[in-house]
């Protein structure tokens, strides 16, 4: 992947497109993706060079506190998107089709992904599901959608699947690489797999000509994505095997707000340099 900013500004593209991601596969190169919800977190991982953000619906756990991603709304997934679009500079935003904007038709998933992108100003969306999307996946792009295909453990259909566990063991792996690759053929430009067995998405890559992303999918993916509030030690919660923890925010900004607390009732801020004079 071209590297850009930091330290960098002249190389590298002004905007992460579709061919982009392209070439990292044709290059065997790699690319990042992170999950944003908000303007500010957008920018900090624009400017660290983060090639992709995505609008999970993750956000129903991480920001709503939900415990599950199915019952966040299409009008709360174009809030976020529209947060994460003022932020990227160079990034490529993508956002999830939530639970229930799409399964019915392909006419609902265009509606759908056209909102997202009129309206929350996203650049792609992605959305989970098996071979038997591909019709959804062809009217989208047929329609200027960008489209992500999602497979393996696909969270909204937890209930389905028995709970969060790995996808694609013993017989499921042909399944899932003919789900792959009927999302491709109809149009999809990159497939995430999210916890499959290292083999089987190494396997799955090698197959498919477009780039692949994964979580909890081992090494051989083009891209790799984590969400934010995981990977930075954020979210209290027990947080899946396949996160490796880059700091320990909670303990960063609970340690400032105790401070800022005592602070307060100790009568020490605000001190002189914060006071407005006459
Ligand atoms: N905060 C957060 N992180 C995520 O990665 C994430 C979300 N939310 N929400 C939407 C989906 C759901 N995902 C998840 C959430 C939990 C596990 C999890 O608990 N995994 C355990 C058990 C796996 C098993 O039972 O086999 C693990 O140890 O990995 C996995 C994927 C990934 N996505
Ligand atoms: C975990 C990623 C792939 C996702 O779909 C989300 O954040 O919603
Ligand atoms: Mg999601």
């Amino acid at each position: 992947m071209p590297q850009p900013y930091p330290g960098n500004p002249e190389k590298g593209p002004s905007r992460i497109r579709l061919h982009h991601l392209q070439q990292a596969k044709d290059n065997g190169e790699k690319f990042a993706m992170l999950t944003a919800y908000d303007v500010m977190m957008a920018e900090i991982f624009d400017s660290a060079g983060i090639e992709m953000l995505l609008v999970g619906d993750s956000a129903a756990n991480t920001v709503l506190g939900y415990e599950s991603t199915l019952p966040i709304t299409l009008d709360e997934m174009i809030t976020f998107t529209k947060a994460v679009a003022n932020g990227a500079k160079r990034a490529m935003v993508v956002a999830d089709l939530p639970f229930g904007s799409y399964e019915q038709s392909p006419a609902q998933a265009v509606a759908t992904a056209v909102r997202l992108m009129k309206e929350g100003h996203a650049h792609a969306v992605k959305m989970e599901g098996t071979a038997q999307y591909a019709e959804h996946v062809q009217a989208m792009v047929l329609a200027g959608v960008p489209v992500i295909g999602h497979i393996g453990f696909t969270p909204q259909s937890e209930h389905a699947l028995g709970g969060y566990r790995v996808q694609g063991r013993g017989d499921a792996v042909q399944q899932m690489k003919e789900d792959a690759l009927a999302l491709q053929n109809a149009g999809a430009f990159c497939i995430l797999m999210e916890m499959v067995p290292s083999p089987v998405a190494a396997e799955i890559d090698a197959a498919l000509a477009v780039p692949t992303i994964g979580i909890g999918a081992g090494n051989s993916t083009t891209g790799q994505v984590l969400v934010w509030q995981d990977m930075l030690g954020l979210g209290g919660r027990r947080t899946p095997r396949f996160v490796k923890k880059y700091a320990d925010l909670r303990e960063v900004v609970g340690n400032a707000v105790r401070e800022y607390h005592q602070d307060v009732v100790s009568g020490s801020f605000p001190s002189a340099e914060y006071e407005f004079k006459e």
